[in-house]
């Protein structure tokens, strides 16, 4: 098979005129089947991918679960937890989390089934899963394609919708094989429900303010959950490729885990992009933009993109967690609270954001949060 009979996707999107057209953008991991020595041109970014220099950076904070419990009487030390979480959330909009608690059979039946439906041929991931039909960036393909001729990320895909519980009702949009796929992925999604409700709560009384007042806009039954699980083959120029383009998540919190290899994914940071030190296994939350506009600034999304490598495969199962898509969410008082460094923002519905972001998606710099700036 040469480059030109590679499988593709075939990726949705709708022009500057409004009009639906779809491009064919080769599978990667049957183009890394290949071998190739080069780069097909499709996915050679403008600048240098690792540009400007990227470094190893300092570890990033983690937070200890065990420490920002509510249950947990050692206030002293669950203070400190808490000041280190605030620290995070303003300095990096991201932290590792240590001692999360789910068990390593969740895990493992996670990482089973997301390399048993990435193991499949490329026929067969397409028979076990359908699609959305729109063009909101879910099922099997690709992420943030908007043109035929803008460069594209050395990656396959599999988003799905795992909450509200009605939101793939009638729809065949889980992965049929591996059979254990959805309940694997459901299992895990309650774990990591858990530790948002509980950074949720732990972030405001990071901020001194009343525990209640991020997750009350929260709700059990039409929160929504987003997860997008992440391929990157083998690359064979990651000096002029990227995993996934510079972007800051649209949810409240998304929650990582990675399977197999680290050092693929970066943050921006005072100037530079840093490469996450990020044991394997462990999980690793980003704040997005929902919470950035909840917090009224106090918290910032982080601003992150992911590199390739050239003999590693590497796996990532991005969580994100939302209120319900019609709610419209408040932002704190902004008073003392606000750090100062925006106007502030206004209350956004929630759906209305995710619309304007994934419409606008990919952009240079953090313009899709400009919506909710006041
Ligand atoms: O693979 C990673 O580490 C990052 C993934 C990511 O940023 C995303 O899916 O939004
Ligand atoms: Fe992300």
């Amino acid at each position: 098979m040469n480059n030109d009979q590679v499988p593709c996707h075939e990726a949705k999107f709708i022009d500057q005129n409004g009009v639906i057209k779809i491009t064919r953008i080769p599978v990667v991991q049957e183009l890394a089947r290949q071998r190739l020595d080069y780069l097909p041109e499709r996915f050679i970014r403008g600048a240098p991918a690792n540009s400007p220099i990227a470094q190893f950076s300092e570890p990033i904070p983690a937070i200890d679960m065990r420490k920002i419990q509510l249950e947990c009487d050692h206030l002293e030390g669950r203070a400190r937890e808490l000041a280190k979480l605030a620290d995070a959330a303003k300095e990096w909009g991201m932290f590792l989390i240590k001692n999360h608690g789910i068990e390593p059979k969740i895990l493992d039946d996670l990482k089973d089934v997301v390399k048993g439906f990435f193991g499949l041929s490329f026929q067969e991931k397409k028979a076990s899963v359908g699609s959305y039909v729109s063009v909101d960036n879910m099922g099997y393909g690709r992420n943030y394609v908007k043109s035929e001729d803008q460069s594209v990320d050395w990656i396959d895909r599999l988003t799905m919708k795992a909450a509200p519980k009605d939101a793939t009702l009638g729809l065949h949009v889980w992965p049929q094989n591996p059979p254990n796929f959805r309940q694997s992925m459901e299992k895990y999604a309650e774990e990591a429900r858990k530790i948002c409700d509980t950074i949720l709560q732990a972030l405001a009384e990071a901020l001194s303010t009343d525990k209640h007042i991020f997750i009350k806009q929260f709700d059990k039954e039409k929160s929504e959950i987003n997860i997008r699980v992440n391929c990157y083959p083998p690359c064979p120029r990651p000096d002029l490729a990227l995993g996934i383009t510079p972007h800051s998540d649209p949810s409240a919190l998304s929650v990582l885990t990675q399977f197999d290899a680290s050092g693929g994914l970066q943050v921006f940071k005072n100037t530079k992009w840093l490469t996450v030190h990020w044991p394997v296994d462990a999980l690793l939350v980003n704040l997005g933009d929902l919470m950035e506009i909840l917090s009224n600034g106090w918290f910032k999304s982080s601003w992150h993109r992911a590199i390739t490598q050239r003999d590693v495969e590497r796996f990532s199962v991005a969580l994100f967690y939302n209120p319900p898509s019609e709610s419209e969410i408040e932002p704190i008082e902004r008073g003392k609270r606000c750090n100062g460094s925006s106007n502030g923002y206004k209350k956004v519905v929630v759906g209305e954001y995710l619309k304007n972001y994934y419409d606008i998606t990919p952009t240079d710099t953090k313009q899709a949060i400009e919506f909710a700036q006041l």
